[in-house]
This record gives C-alpha cells, sequence and structure tokens, in this order.
C-alpha cells in the first residue's frame, strides 16, 4: 500500500544552531509564506487582521449587501412585521385625527388577506388594461377611481376615451372586497378604528418593467416617503398580484434604516396576493428595485385619515 502521507524533510543542523534537542525531533513544517513572525505582539496582531477581515468578508457576503429579509416570496405569512418609531412631522399630523393614530409605527405583510383567486382577477383586469396603455417606459398605471392611465409617455382618460369595456362588475366587486379586507387589516394590525380611515387617491395598479426609463414618473427605484409625495396619506398598501422570481425578476419592495444615510434595505419580495402595509410617514422610507426580467404587477391602495380627502369605490355606474 502506498503511505500517501508526505514526510517532510527535517531542517538540517547547522554549526551555531544552539536550540534544544527535544524541539528539534519534531516534525517541524516550513511556513508555505515565509517565516513564521516571532514576535508575539506582532503575531497577536497579524492574527486580529486576519480574524477581523474574515469577519469583514462573511459579514459583506452572508449579509448580501446589508439586508436583511421582511418577506421572502416562498414562505407564506399569516403576519409578519416590525415596530419602527413614527416620525415627529407623521405624529404631530395624525393626531389631528383621533382614532386614527397607530398605537405605534411599522410595517406588515400577510398573505392570508387575499386569497389567490382574488388576486387572479385583478391581475387579469390589470393585464386586459394594461394592454391599451402603449407604454413607452417602464412603468405603466391605471386608476380605476379617476380614470387615468399611462398612455405612451403621458396620462390619458379612459372613461373619457370610451375605452372602459375591460372593466366587468366581478372587476369592481372584487376590487370593492379586497379593499374592505385590507382596510380591516390596517385597523387591526395598527390598532385604530376601522370607520376613521377613508381610501384616497391616488389608489392604483401598476406594471413594472425593464423598459429605459422615459419620463420621471418611469422612476421607481427612488427612495422616497409616501407621505412627502401623497401628502393625504396616513396608511400605504400594497396588494401583489404576481411572483417575484417567477414572473419577473429584480423588483423587491425595500424598505431602507435611513433616507439620508441609506446602509440597509429590509426587503419584501412580492408574491400573488401579499399585502404589505406601512404608516405613510418618514418612519418608512422605501424604494422598489429595477425590475431586470419580466413585468411585475401590484395595486397601491392609499388611506388617509382625512375625511376630506375620501375617495369612493369605483361602480359601474362611474366607470361607464
Ligand atoms: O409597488 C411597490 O411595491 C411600491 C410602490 C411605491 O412605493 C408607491 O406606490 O409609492
Ligand atoms: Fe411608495
Amino acid at each position: 500500500m502506498v503511505n500517501d502521507v508526505k514526510l517532510r524533510k527535517k531542517p538540517q543542523k547547522s554549526e551555531n544552531d544552539h536550540s534544544n534537542k527535544s524541539t528539534q525531533d519534531k516534525d517541524e513544517i516550513k511556513p508555505k509564506y515565509g517565516p513564521m513572525p516571532r514576535n508575539t505582539t506582532f503575531r497577536v496582531l497579524s492574527r486580529g487582521v486576519m480574524i477581523i477581515g474574515v469577519m469583514v468578508y462573511v459579514w459583506y457576503y452572508s449579509n448580501g449587501k446589508r439586508e436583511s429579509s421582511l418577506a421572502k416570496q416562498n414562505t407564506i405569512y399569516q403576519t409578519r412585521g416590525q415596530h419602527v418609531d413614527c416620525h415627529p412631522d407623521f405624529i404631530n399630523e395624525i393626531k389631528g385625527f383621533p382614532g386614527c393614530v397607530p398605537k405605534k409605527c411599522g410595517r406588515f405583510v400577510s398573505d392570508r388577506i387575499v386569497t389567490e383567486y382574488e388576486a387572479d382577477i385583478l391581475l387579469w383586469f390589470a393585464k386586459r388594461g394594461m394592454a391599451l396603455t402603449n407604454v413607452s417606459g417602464g412603468a405603466a398605471i391605471i386608476d380605476l377611481h379617476s380614470g387615468t392611465m399611462s398612455y405612451q409617455d403621458k396620462f390619458m382618460n379612459f372613461y373619457r376615451a370610451n375605452l372602459s369595456y375591460f372593466i366587468t362588475p366581478t372587476d369592481l366587486h372584487t376590487y370593492k372586497g379586497v379593499r374592505e379586507k385590507i382596510q380591516s387589516a390596517v385597523a387591526d394590525f395598527f390598532g385604530i378604528n376601522v370607520d376613521s380611515l377613508y381610501l384616497t387617491h391616488p389608489t392604483f395598479f401598476s406594471r413594472l418593467s425593464n423598459k429605459e426609463a422615459v419620463t420621471l414618473n418611469d422612476q421607481y427605484w427612488h427612495i422616497h416617503v409616501d407621505k412627502h409625495t401623497y401628502e393625504s396619506f396616513h396608511y400605504t398598501t400594497l396588494l401583489y398580484l404576481n411572483d417575484y422570481e417567477t414572473d419577473f425578476k429584480g423588483g423587491r419592495f425595500m424598505f431602507v434604516n435611513d433616507f439620508n444615510k441609506p446602509t440597509k434595505n429590509i426587503t419584501v419580495e412580492p408574491r400573488k396576493g401579499r399585502v404589505s402595509m406601512f404608516t405613510s410617514g418618514a418612519e418608512n422610507p422605501h424604494f422598489v428595485e429595477k425590475v431586470s426580467e419580466g413585468q411585475r404587477y401590484a395595486i397601491t391602495i392609499s388611506f388617509t385619515c382625512n375625511e376630506k380627502k375620501k375617495i369612493n369605490d369605483p361602480t359601474m355606474k362611474t366607470s361607464h
């Protein structure tokens, strides 16, 4: 049998070698990268540097570019969420609406509010509607309330253009039912009165793709605070209509830890029927990662505490 253990050469004894014999007899390993540092301080330091290097490497790569996941596409969540401190401006503004002040600010995700069937009805509706949009850039929207729809690099009104034939009573019925369930969930999660909450503008379907941006509206990947963009918002909800990784790549939703100095993303991977809900103040800055393949469908359903900013559910009457 071949013995595959390599025998190391014993070092040649030199004339002026005064080291003691017992050390000599031990198998000495010749360092591959030159002599080992003899000085203890230097040794400790070099080990420290090495350990820190390994830790930084592991942290950087395992933490995947400083990300933590709030919701994975392939996991079904009853509820998963985080509390964050409300931004003082948000509290100052919302406290004028008793019954609507959250017990705590934060973000929640749930896969148990909207069924896959409901999400499918809304997805088919969105696909039928978007087929009329012919957009130039990567973002298209349909707003059932106002009739706004993306068209090339602008918007048009599909009610006025007599294009509302793509809307069916089932679509509107499903849309309203889903809105009601999401509204109750928001009230539940944030500990507020469901009747103090009103649907507000804009509430819209979106389709995002990897098409080059043509207008500012196409640039959905910028960090923003919803309340800064839409003053009437108090609670933002998102309903995802198709699946991250299966129907499209990229397009994850990211909360960031700090608007001015973002160092960490908290990710929500879209999943059909998944609802994400969060307080719309500066405690929840966020953006959508660029879609790299496919088309991502979602609905932004927005709520306000200000009855004056309320919008109604669309009906066949308003939509024809
Ligand atoms: O589609 C999403 O996931 C989020 C979109 C968004 O940030 C918004 O509508 O304000
Ligand atoms: Fe947003």
